[in-house]
């Protein structure tokens, strides 16, 4: 599946005129495939491959030093995660296998004074946590404009998320997806099939085989590709409420590499997923119902909605 690139370049730096250009080929993406490839977004290339090389050292440390990192509670809002805890596709399907990856998670570190539980800062390497506060500065950023940019694609005022993404909530995701020296047992997959949880997902592939795929409309996976440099952003099930379904919260997973390729394999992705303040109300906005299409979804508080979805990925009866 080609996905629509969008260069939003000239919403940062263009006229009024510009700005709705932009917003209509970022909506038009949004309400077709829930997905668009975001270029000119202004996030320093330089940063993205220091961020990138100080993860890959992270994964590279022993399981026991990568331990250390985990967080004592069940969840996976911080820390380190390894293989054999997440089942994202659990959120469907019920018993799945658990996804052939491991992650190092980290709340807004900005928000860290205002949240329950701080992150878990890594000692290794030692340049990670400044590159990871630095990489989270450059995403608050761009969710900014992602987020008027949003406003302007659903007809509203520019400002109208302000409010509630004045303190947004905000996760980074760093996942590894090993090399695969066992084939992976029958359904098993880099990360299942999922939608996610909140609302705009940012995403920073690299060209490792065995990548993002898409579902159709008829449920047909598609590869997502690789544009370097880009972002790939997609609606979560949050906001594909707020919009009553007018912006689509689609399918995807991360498939395994074929067995035949020789040489490493293994894939790193940057995710952050963002959202609106956990005490947002989120019901429908004015501009996606009216009569003859009525709000489908009661409100929710934003917090509560993205936290049941993330519970019912664990798996609970082996994480420890
Ligand atoms: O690694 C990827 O390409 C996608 C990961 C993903 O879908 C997620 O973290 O929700
Ligand atoms: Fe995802």
């Amino acid at each position: 599946m080609d996905l629509p690139i969008v260069d939003i370049a000239p919403f940062i730096d263009g006229d009024e005129a510009a700005k709705r250009r932009v917003g209509r080929a970022f909506g038009d993406a949004f309400e077709t495939t829930g997905f668009a490839v975001v270029v000119g977004h202004g996030v320093p290339e330089s940063l993205a491959a220091a961020t990138y090389d100080a993860m890959k050292r992270y994964f590279e440390q022993s399981l026991e030093t990568k331990l250390a990192d985990k967080a004592p509670e069940k969840t996976k809002g911080r820390g380190y995660l390894p293989m054999g805890v997440e089942s994202v596709a659990k959120t469907l399907n019920g018993e799945t296998p658990t996804d052939l990856c491991e992650a190092l998670v980290f709340n807004a570190p900005h928000r860290e004074c205002r949240t329950a539980k701080p992150n878990i800062w890594p000692a290794e390497p030692p340049e990670l946590s400044g590159l990871v506060k630095d990489w989270c500065g450059e995403i608050l950023t761009l969710t900014d404009r992602l987020t008027r940019l949003s406003a302007i694609a659903l007809d509203l005022p520019e400002n109208h998320f302000d409010p509630v993404f004045e303190d947004p909530a905000l996760t980074l995701r760093f996942v590894h997806y090993p090399d695969q020296p066992e084939p992976p047992a029958p359904g098993q997959l880099r990360y299942g099939a999922h939608h996610d949880y909140g609302g705009l997902t940012i995403l920073r592939q690299d060209q490792a085989p065995g990548g993002l795929e898409v579902a159709d409309k008829d449920g047909v996976w598609h590869e997502a590709g690789v544009l370097p440099g880009s972002f790939v952003i997609n609606v979560g099930d949050l906001l594909a409420r707020w919009t009553n379904d007018r912006w689509k919260s689609t399918l995807h997973r991360v498939s395994n590499p074929e067995r035949t390729l020789t040489g490493s394999t293994a894939r790193l992705s940057m995710v952050a997923f963002t959202a609106p303040n956990e005490q947002a109300e989120v019901a429908c906005l004015p501009s996606c119902c009216g009569e003859g299409n009525p709000p489908r979804y009661g409100p929710v508080k934003a917090g509560e909605y993205i936290w049941s979805k993330i519970a019912a990925s664990h798996d609970i009866s082996t994480a420890a």
